[in-house]
């Protein structure tokens, strides 16, 4: 995960925007008269190059491409090359979990294929669902890896991640911790998806994964704030990069005008806000 660190790092921002576009919701000056894949094409585009300075790494929601069918993937695809032209490592949002072949061929798709440099990954099948990213994101050699959901922002999953004793969310930070492997800056290959929604559980999860680097949603439309993220911190003050997608994406809704100068205000002010709060990258 060194090459999403040193994106941070360059940036001074441990924000990533998440590109979840939904057509609807795409301002009608980029909608008109154009196909669906191209209206997200555009307002995505515009979105990279509006926030480029303020974010380290941009999170791709696959769910919002398949959707659009095959014209859809060529978007996904244009947005990561695009994204890395930029300077903006992308993160393949595919939460993909299943037996070692089937992994292997969703890792190689998106790591490989689609050129991704990490993707989050479903754990509930075990160890052998997850080192097929793991050996994929070696391969390349790219300072990627796999973010492995660990205790996840939405409302029921404490009742899942929760159960158990000790609880299941502990069982899957022993497994990223044993699965994962050191990089040069320090930071293991398998990363952590935590919600901030869930700022106790977080803490205990850090507790369990000192060397891992998290992936943090939950900021803004899900209620998280820049408070929370602090019990995710490692004991440099750093270690998070905290997600934001409707919070970004659909800023215009609130504030009126361009919607990408909407996004890149709402992403200077989330990155002001985690630096204020003693959120380090
Ligand atoms: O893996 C994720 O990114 C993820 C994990 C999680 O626990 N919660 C969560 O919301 N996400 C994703 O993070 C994004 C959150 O979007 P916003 O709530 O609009 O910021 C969506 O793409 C979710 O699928």
């Amino acid at each position: 995960m060194q090459a999403l660190l040193e994106a941070a790092r360059r940036k001074r921002s441990p924000v990533v925007v998440g590109l979840d576009p939904d057509p609807a919701r795409i301002p009608a000056e980029v909608r008109e008269g154009v196909s669906e894949p191209e209206a997200v094409r555009r307002f995505c585009l515009g979105i990279l190059e509006a926030v480029r300075e303020e974010v380290a790494a941009v999170k791709l929601q696959a769910a919002c491409f398949e959707r659009l069918g095959p014209p859809g993937m060529e978007v996904y695809a244009e947005l990561i090359r695009t994204a890395r032209e930029l300077g903006l490592p992308a993160i393949a949002d595919v939460k993909r979990g299943d037996i070692g072949t089937t992994a292997a061929a969703y890792a190689e798709a998106h790591l490989r294929v689609y050129g991704a440099l990490a993707v989050t990954v479903n754990p509930y099948m075990g160890a052998d669902a997850i080192e097929p990213f793991l050996r994929e994101a070696r391969a390349l050699g790219r300072g990627g890896g796999a973010f492995v959901l660990v205790a996840t922002s939405n409302p029921s999953a404490e009742a899942i991640q929760g159960a158990g004793d000790p609880p299941l969310v502990e069982r899957v930070a022993g497994l990223v911790a044993a699965l994962g492997r050191p990089g040069p800056g320090g930071y293991s290959d398998a990363g952590a998806v935590v919600g901030v929604t869930r700022p106790a559980r977080g803490r205990r999860v850090r507790e369990l994964l000192p060397e891992a680097l998290f992936l943090a949603p939950g900021y803004g439309a899900q209620g998280g704030g820049a408070r929370d993220v602090l019990p995710l911190l490692d004991r440099r003050g750093g270690g998070v990069l905290v997600n934001s997608s409707r919070g970004i994406l659909y800023a215009y809704e609130g504030a009126g005008g361009d919607y990408r100068d909407a996004a890149r205000a709402a992403a200077r002010g989330m990155r002001d806000e985690l630096l204020a709060a003693g959120v380090g990258v």
